[in-house]
């Protein structure tokens, strides 16, 4: 079955029942080490993960991991080209979890990333990154333990695709030729606007059914928070580009408001409900103006419908959500995509869960890393219906690769998101807690050593991975 790996004697499948993993007590876990730095965090990571099972379940629960192989190392494996290669995605196929170091992917030409290749082929369409302050992490934000938030980043669409035509190139040039000469002037609305003859083109695509799966399971998550992190932020950049990005947000609200209507209030609901509690003979135009605060210079048609808005959530949903009853459901919102870049570090304790698109949802990623300490606090993983492969949000950092020096953080909390989905608690507490230990007491590598004030020597990557295990306790 397999041409250059052998999977370990010990040990058995995870599989998927409902989209939820059964797991046996020694489950088999292929993993990637990963290029540049994936060779100094890859064994840090092995090494803290293996103590906090063996701790926590003393000989009971064990992972067999399967070494499988991406990027630079399958190439040095499988000779020219083969950067992933048939074994690795049939192991990741047949035992469902897997976790990876970072992949490179090089800039304008060359190979399209493996990474997103993993996720598409294994239609992993949730890249879960959560943000969250460790006590004693130093960082440049003034206040980062407000930051607690859940990126949920659609994973598998949006210019992500990777259908691109290149400057200059045969098709391309057809295209825009096709765009130019046929399509804009029959779209009334693009008037006589032109794509420049000299441009590459990428094609943005953003599916109902791509962007209501990612949201329907932030909802699901959400449902899951304490009350007071029971919200969930859309992130468009849909003022710009209304049938992409601005479509994300309604399917959103659509799916907000229809699947999960007892469960959701979205912000302009609770606007509603929270004047006309406060007001009961409030009329519904006074309540519209209320909500819009342009009301008195729209168009009659516009007034009519901001009033018919309200009409219709005072009739459908006063029962069910009237008299403060909102309060205890999901809020769901959305913001812009420049002004959420600013919202989670001026009120950062007013979000939780972020629903983007993928390329915001990539960018956003590393700013949130970035005000909890950086890039080497940055988990993440990516979620299927019958495949999941956690993975740290940053690259392979490659300037620090094989210095024994890069944060393993990352990879390790990757792995703890990785225990939990598992349902093994006890062991991702351990980690957790040796980690979040370690750091107080000021034992860091580089990037953390460097913002401390004042300044501590940096422990090595490996002699981080050491620090976690004494701090289990
Ligand atoms: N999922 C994946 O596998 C990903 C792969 N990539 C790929 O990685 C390659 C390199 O990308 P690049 O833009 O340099 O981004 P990287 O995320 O690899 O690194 C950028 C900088 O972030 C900091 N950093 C990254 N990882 C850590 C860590 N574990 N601990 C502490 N600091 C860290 C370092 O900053 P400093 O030097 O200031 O300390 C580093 O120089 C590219 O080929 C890119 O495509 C990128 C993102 C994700
Ligand atoms: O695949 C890559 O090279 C980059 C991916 C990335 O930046 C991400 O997933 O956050
Ligand atoms: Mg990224």
């Amino acid at each position: 079955m397999y041409d250059k790996i052998t999977p370990p004697t010990t040990g058995a499948k995870i599989t998927f029942k409902n989209g939820e993993p059964v797991v046996p007590e020694n489950p088999i876990i292929p993993f990637i080490q990963g290029d540049g730095t994936g060779i100094d965090i890859w064994p840090a990571t092995e090494k803290v993960l293996d103590a906090a099972v063996a701790k926590a379940y003393k000989g009971k629960r064990k992972i067999s991991w399967f070494r499988v192989y991406a990027g630079d190392e399958a190439c040095d494996l499988y000779g020219t080209y083969q950067y992933l290669p048939q074994d690795t995605l049939t192991a990741i196929e047949e035992y469902g979890v897997a976790i990876k170091g970072p992949l490179t992917t090089p800039v304008g030409g060359g190979i399209r990333s493996l990474n997103v290749a993993l996720r598409q082929i294994f239609d992993l369409y949730s890249c879960v990154r959560p943000c969250r302050y460790y006590a004693g992490t130093p960082s440049p934000h003034k206040t980062p333990e407000k930051l607690d938030v859940i990126i949920y980043r659609e994973n598998t669409e949006d210019i992500y695709l990777g259908i691109e035509w290149k400057q200059g190139s045969e098709i391309g040039d057809r295209l825009i030729k096709f765009l130019n000469e046929e399509l804009i002037p029959a779209t009334p609305e693009h008037g006589k606007k032109q794509i420049p003859l000299d441009a590459g083109i990428g094609i943005k695509p953003i599916s109902k059914t791509g962007s209501q799966r990612l949201v329907r399971r932030a909802i699901k998550h959400a449902l899951l928070l304490p009350k007071n992190k029971q919200q969930v932020t859309l992130v468009h950049k849909g003022n710009i580009m209304k049938y992409t990005e601005g479509a994300f947000r309604d399917w959103g609200y659509e799916l907000a408001t229809t699947e999960f209507r007892n469960e959701t209030v979205t912000e302009r609901e609770s606007w509603i409900l929270g004047n006309k509690e406060k007001n009961a003979n409030l009329s519904s135009e006074e309540n519209a103006r209320m909500i819009d605060p342009g009301f008195d210079s729209l168009t009659p048609e516009k007034k009519a419908q901001i009033v018919k808005e309200v009409e219709t959530v005072l009739n459908t949903i006063w029962e069910s959500h009237g008299n403060g009853k909102w309060k205890e459901k999901i809020m769901v919102n959305d913001r812009i995509a420049d002004s959420i870049f600013q919202q989670i570090q001026t009120r950062p304790d007013e979000y939780s869960i972020l629903a983007t698109m993928n390329l915001n949802g990539d960018y956003l990623s590393d700013a949130a890393a970035a005000i909890v300490g950086g890039l080497g606090m940055g988990p993440g993983a990516n979620i299927g219906d019958s495949c999941a492969i956690f993975e740290a949000t940053h690259g392979t950092a490659p300037k620090h690769a094989g210095l024994d020096k890069i944060n393993p953080g990352s990879v390790i909390l990757s792995g703890v998101m990785m225990l939990e989905f598992m349902g093994w608690q006890e062991a991702a507490d351990l980690v957790k807690k040796g980690l979040g230990d370690a750091i107080a007491n000021s034992q860091v590598t580089y990037d953390l050593a460097r913002l401390m004030e004042p300044p501590v020597e940096p422990l090595k990557c490996s002699e981080f991975a050491d620090a976690i295990i004494k701090h289990f306790g």
